[in-house]
């Protein structure tokens, strides 16, 4: 579903400051698989998730997904491909405190063109996988660290997006609500979702759930 070539991201390029966060990445991943982007701080995890969300572009290489070359979309068609298959939880949630969990689940779907009707459906849809229907109508202010991460997950659901991409989404979480995640991410799996997940986090390694980890070490895929 995903086929990354010879991909290289390089910042401050032609510079004595030249540096490149992903070197040379080759990279196939299947629909319906749950791959793991492990590697420390600074190794290119959330730059290589961003090149696949169409969020940044490569100075060289591919990104194809389902055989249609998505890295060099120019910027319009990429929100429009992002807003149609893609949903993203954020490390820190990236949610509006002042409005309230329903307000923030409908967000994704404003740009599609949906009618209020279809927008309550489909959100009340991904509020109910997401475990978090008994708090639509509260504000995010007011809700613990787990509620918001499912609201979050809401959010990345509603559009029914086919691939789902994570940025270290249990860092901001206790355990109890980590396991909880995880639970999340199996019944997505199980859904048919395809699940790409960057992450330090050792409680995503070597889980039954997960058909590929991939370790990143200065930007490239260390074997
Ligand atoms: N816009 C940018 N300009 C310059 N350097 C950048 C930029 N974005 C990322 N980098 C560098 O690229 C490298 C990889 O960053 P990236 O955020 O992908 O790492 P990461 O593995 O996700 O780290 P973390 O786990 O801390 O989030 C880092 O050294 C970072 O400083």
């Amino acid at each position: 579903m995903i086929k990354i070539v010879n991909l290289n991201k390089i910042f401050y390029k032609n510079t004595n400051k030249e540096f490149y966060s992903l070197k040379d990445i080759n990279l196939e991943i299947k629909k319906g698989s749950c791959t793991v982007l492990k590697g420390v701080s600074g190794s290119g995890k959330s730059t290589l998730l961003s090149i696949i969300s169409t969020m940044q572009k490569p100075t060289s290489g591919e990104v194809y997904y389902k055989d249609e070359l998505i890295s060099k979309f120019p910027d319009i068609h990429s929100s429009n491909f992002r807003a149609k298959n893609i949903g993203f939880i954020f490390q820190f949630f990236n949610l509006f405190n002042e409005f309230n969990v329903r307000d923030n689940v409908s967000i994704p779907l404003i740009p599609l063109g949906f009618s209020q009707k279809e927008i309550d459906i489909k959100v009340e849809s991904a509020l109910k996988l997401a475990n978090i229907y008994h708090k639509k109508d509260e504000l995010i202010f007011n809700l613990s660290g787990g509620e918001k991460q499912r609201c979050a997950i809401a959010r990345a659901l509603v559009n029914e997006g086919e691939l789902i991409l994570c940025d270290e989404p249990t860092a901001s979480l206790d355990y109890d609500n980590s396991q909880n995640f995880i639970n999340i991410i199996k019944n997505l799996k199980d859904l048919g979702k395809t699940i790409i997940i960057a992450s330090h986090d050792p409680i995503f390694f070597n889980q039954n759930f997960v058909d590929l980890e991939i370790e990143l070490k200065n930007g490239t895929i260390h074997e």
